[in-house]
C-alpha cells in the first residue's frame, strides 16, 4: 500500500465538474504512475482542458479529490501544488528578456538570485536556449517561444508538468521536432508528465499512457498499443489512428461465421453470447485490408477516390452494399479511383464488437496464438 502511495503521481477520485447547471466531467478516476507520461486525447468539448486546468488548481472542482504524491491539493492555490504548466498560447512576458521570464516565478516566491541563476542556466541548457537569454519573446520564433514556455516550468522543479496542447500552434516540422524534444526531456526528468492534445501523433508517440474521453467520461486508458490493438469499444475503434478503422456492420451467422452483406465470412470468433442473426461490428485497420483475388476476397469494393502519398496509398472506396471503406495499399500493383478491388485480410486482425458497441475479446482466437503474438502492450 505503502509503495503504491509512493509510486502514484497523481491520483484523481470522482471528479465532477459543472458549469452553472451543465455538468460537463461526470466522475472521472484515475490514477497515474509517478514518473508517467499521460496523454489525454478525445474529441473536442469532451473535456480534456477542463480535467487538465482542475489538477492545476486553474478550475475548482465541483465534487472530488485531487490527490499529488499522496497529499489532497484539490483546495490549493496552483502554486502550492508542486505542477507546472505549458500552455498552447506560451504565455510569455513580453517586455521581459528569457532571462527574467525564466526565472520570474522564482522571484516571486523570493528563492534566493544565486539559486535562480542557477536554476534558469540549468534549464537554458537542458532546452540549449543559452544563445536567446538576452532576447526578448518578440525577437524568438515560435518553437523558441515554446522552448522558453518549457524552460520556466523547468526552473519550478515541479512534481508534475501539464501540458495543454503545447505544440498546436507551431507548424508541422516544428511540432516534429519538439515533440522529440518533449520526449527527451521526460526521459531526462523522469517527473510525472500530463499531456493534452488532438493530435494522434503526438499521443501516440509520447504517452506510457493514453486516456480516451468523451463527454466528460473516460472511454479507455491504456497503453497506445493497448488502445490502438484492443479499443475497448467502437467510440475508440474509431478514435485512435489516422485514418480510423474500418467499422463494418454484419450479422452473426453462427460459431466461426458473418454475414457480411451477401457473403459469409468465417471468422475465429467464440462468442456464445450471441444469437444468429445478431448485429455486430468487424473493425479492420486500413493496413490490414490487402488487394487480393475474386477467390479469396471478405469484400468487394469501388474506389471512390485514391491518395498516393509515395510510400503508401491510401484508398477511399465504398462496398457493394454502400459501406465505407479506407485501404492503405503497398504492393507496386496500380489501383485507381473507379476500379473495382477485391479486399482480404488475416484473421486475427479482425475485431469485433457487440450491438452495443464493446469490443468482444475473441478467446477462441487468443487461445490458440503463441505467447509471443499476444496483442497486450
Ligand atoms: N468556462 C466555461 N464555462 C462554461 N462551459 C465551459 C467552460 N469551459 C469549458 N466549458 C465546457 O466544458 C466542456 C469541456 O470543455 P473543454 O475545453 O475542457 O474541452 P476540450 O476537450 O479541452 O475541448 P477542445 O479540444 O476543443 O479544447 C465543453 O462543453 C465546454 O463548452
Amino acid at each position: 500500500m505503502r509503495d503504491e502511495i509512493a509510486r502514484t503521481g497523481v491520483v484523481l477520485t470522482d471528479i465532477r465538474k459543472s458549469f452553472g447547471n451543465l455538468e460537463v466531467i461526470h466522475g472521472i478516476n484515475l490514477k497515474i504512475t509517478e514518473g508517467s507520461f499521460v496523454v489525454f486525447v478525445g474529441p473536442s468539448g469532451c473535456g480534456k482542458s477542463t480535467l487538465l486546468r482542475m489538477i492545476a488548481g486553474l478550475e475548482e472542482v465541483t465534487d472530488g479529490e485531487i490527490e499529488i504524491k499522496g497529499r489532497d491539493v484539490t483546495d490549493l492555490d496552483p502554486s502550492e501544488r508542486g505542477i507546472a504548466m505549458v500552455f498552447q498560447s506560451y504565455a510569455l512576458y513580453p517586455h521581459m528578456s528569457v532571462r527574467d521570464n525564466l526565472g520570474f516565478g522564482l522571484k516571486m516566491a523570493r528563492t534566493p538570485k544565486v539559486e535562480i541563476e542557477a536554476r534558469v542556466r540549468a534549464a537554458s541548457a537542458i532546452l540549449k536556449i543559452d544563445p536567446l537569454l538576452d532576447r526578448r519573446p518578440g525577437q524568438l520564433s515560435g518553437g523558441q517561444r515554446q522552448r522558453v514556455a518549457i524552460g520556466r516550468a523547468i526552473v519550478r522543479k515541479p512534481e508534475v508538468f501539464l501540458f495543454d496542447e503545447p505544440l498546436s500552434n507551431l507548424d508541422a516540422e516544428l511540432r516534429v521536432s519538439m515533440r522529440i524534444e518533449i520526449a527527451r526531456l521526460h526521459r531526462e526528468l523522469r517527473n510525472t508528465m500530463i499531456y493534452v492534445t488532438h493530435d494522434q501523433t503526438e499521443a501516440m508517440t509520447l504517452a506510457d499512457k493514453i486516456v480516451v474521453l468523451r463527454d466528460g467520461r473516460i472511454e479507455q486508458t491504456g497503453s497506445p498499443r493497448e488502445v490502438y490493438e484492443k479499443p475497448a469499444n467502437i467510440f475508440v475503434a474509431g478514435f485512435i489512428g489516422s485514418p480510423r478503422m474500418n467499422l463494418l456492420e454484419a450479422k452473426w451467422a453462427e460459431e466461426g461465421s458473418v454475414l457480411l452483406g451477401g457473403s459469409r465470412i468465417p471468422v475465429s470468433l467464440d462468442a456464445q453470447a450471441l444469437s444468429p442473426g445478431e448485429k455486430i461490428t468487424l473493425g479492420i485497420r486500413p493496413e490490414h485490408l490487402f488487394v487480393s483475388t475474386a477467390g479469396e476476397a471478405m469484400l468487394q469494393a469501388r474506389v471512390d477516390f485514391s491518395e498516393y502519398l509515395g510510400g503508401t496509398q491510401f484508398l477511399y472506396c465504398q462496398t457493394d452494399e454502400g459501406q465505407a471503406i479506407i485501404a492503405e495499399h503497398r504492393s507496386p500493383v496500380p489501383v485507381d479511383a473507379g476500379d473495382t478491388v477485391h479486399f482480404s485480410w488475416d484473421g486475427p486482425h479482425l475485431r469485433f464488437f457487440d450491438s452495443a458497441g464493446m469490443r468482444i475479446e475473441p478467446t477462441a482466437l487468443v487461445d490458440t496464438l503463441a505467447p509471443s503474438d499476444n496483442l497486450t502492450g
